[in-house]
């Protein structure tokens, strides 16, 4: 009955009278989640209902859409609630999206690393890889389902291989890491941790999660032992978040955060400010080292990237943990292209 009475609510306004096209600042945009009823989902889709540049809120799951599609629609913002469930509500769901979230897919456990997550949740990202290509080829894709250094390399092989596939549109989001790091630096240094910035390179697992603190602003002065102490932790925070719920799943509420935060930009990037470059780091289709998709801070603007801003400054120490981190990250990625060649058909 919700379910019908939501998107009643949508039809009543077309979605053409929002203007999906790109480039103008007046439109509503049409958001939809993927996943949203899970951990991230929920409060994920509660920041994106209070953003005022979203008209459509589209929300997602293979289960129980409708009570979340519910409470969400009582929120007095804008944004009008959609719900859809299943394989059969998916292309429907993300129809002319302008961004698609996805944090949809089965969570760690302590004792697994993010790698065994694959097999179950290759096939997540395979069904929004041909929806998107079916319903919604221009959208901004950013996936959080794990492992992130496999899922996007399968998502950009089921695109190309539908002819669909924009570098510039499929972000791997790896704010997480930039948030605890900010978060930790800040701690350290007794500063708002709103305050901190440096980019955290690679991927997002382990040794691939490179924070470069040479860089950090304020400037981070730790001994060798407190730096390594440092990076160590920001690279196993999801590991300590798994192990701190005890079973119950890994960080929902900081990587809600984060994700928000990261629409945010690419939302503020569609609009074209002309008065901020929008920066962030996230993992896309990359040249900037041997490895095909790597993070680094990217410009963002009307058609998701504007600009890759490469590698940056780094030390000897950054240099080599670079250097030792590629060869499992080009392992993971080709293990990613293979897969999507396999469910491309
Ligand atoms: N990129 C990052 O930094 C982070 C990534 N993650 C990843 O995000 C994913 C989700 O985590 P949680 O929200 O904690 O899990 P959860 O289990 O609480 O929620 C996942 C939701 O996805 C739904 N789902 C499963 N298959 C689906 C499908 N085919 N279509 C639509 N919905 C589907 C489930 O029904 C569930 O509601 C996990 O893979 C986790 O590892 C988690 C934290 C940080
Ligand atoms: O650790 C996990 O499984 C979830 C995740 O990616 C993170 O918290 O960084």
């Amino acid at each position: 009955m919700f379910a019908l009475r939501l998107c009643t609510q949508v039809s009543r306004v077309p979605f053409e009278a929002f203007n999906f096209g790109r480039g103008g600042s007046m439109r509503g945009l049409k958001v939809a989640v993927v996943g949203a009823v899970g951990g991230i989902g929920q409060p994920l889709t509660l920041l994106l209902k209070q953003n005022p540049h979203i008209s459509v809120l589209s929300i997602h799951d293979i289960r129980n859409t409708a009570g979340v599609a519910a409470d969400l629609s009582h929120i007095n913002t804008p944004a009008t609630v959609c719900n859809f469930e299943g394989k059969s509500g998916l292309k429907k769901a993300m129809d002319k999206a302008d961004i698609v979230v996805i944090p949809a897919g089965l969570p760690r456990k302590p004792g697994m690393r993010r790698e065994d997550l694959v097999d179950v949740n290759a096939s997540v990202a395979c069904e929004v890889a041909h929806a998107a290509s079916a319903v919604c080829p221009g959208a901004l894709l950013a996936f959080i389902t794990n492992p992130i250094n496999v899922i996007v390399p399968i998502v950009a092989t089921i695109l190309k291989a539908k002819g669909t596939y924009d570098p510039n549109r499929l972000f791997g989001v790896t704010t997480l890491d930039v948030v605890r790091s900010k978060t930790f630096i800040g701690d350290i240094l007794n500063v708002d941790p709103r305050t901190v910035d440096l980019p955290v390179i690679g991927g997002h697992t382990g040794h691939t999660i490179l924070p470069i603190l040479s860089q950090c602003q304020p400037l981070y002065k730790g001994s060798d032992e407190e730096r390594q102490a440092l990076i160590r932790r920001i690279q196993e925070a999801g590991t300590e978040v798994v192990k701190a719920k005890d079973g119950l799943g890994s960080a929902t509420l900081s990587m809600a955060y984060a994700a928000y935060h990261f629409v945010e930009s690419l939302i503020k990037g569609i609009k074209g400010s002309k008065d901020e470059c929008i920066v962030e780091c996230a993992y896309v289709d990359s040249d900037v080292t041997e490895a095909k998709f790597f993070a680094t801070q990217l410009i963002l603007g009307p058609q998701g990237i504007k600009e890759n801003i490469g590698l940056p400054e780094m030390d000897d120490e950054e240099k080599q943990a670079l250097e030792c981190m590629l060869p499992n990250l080009k392992k993971s990625i080709e293990n990613g292209i293979k897969l999507g060649e396999e469910m491309s058909c």
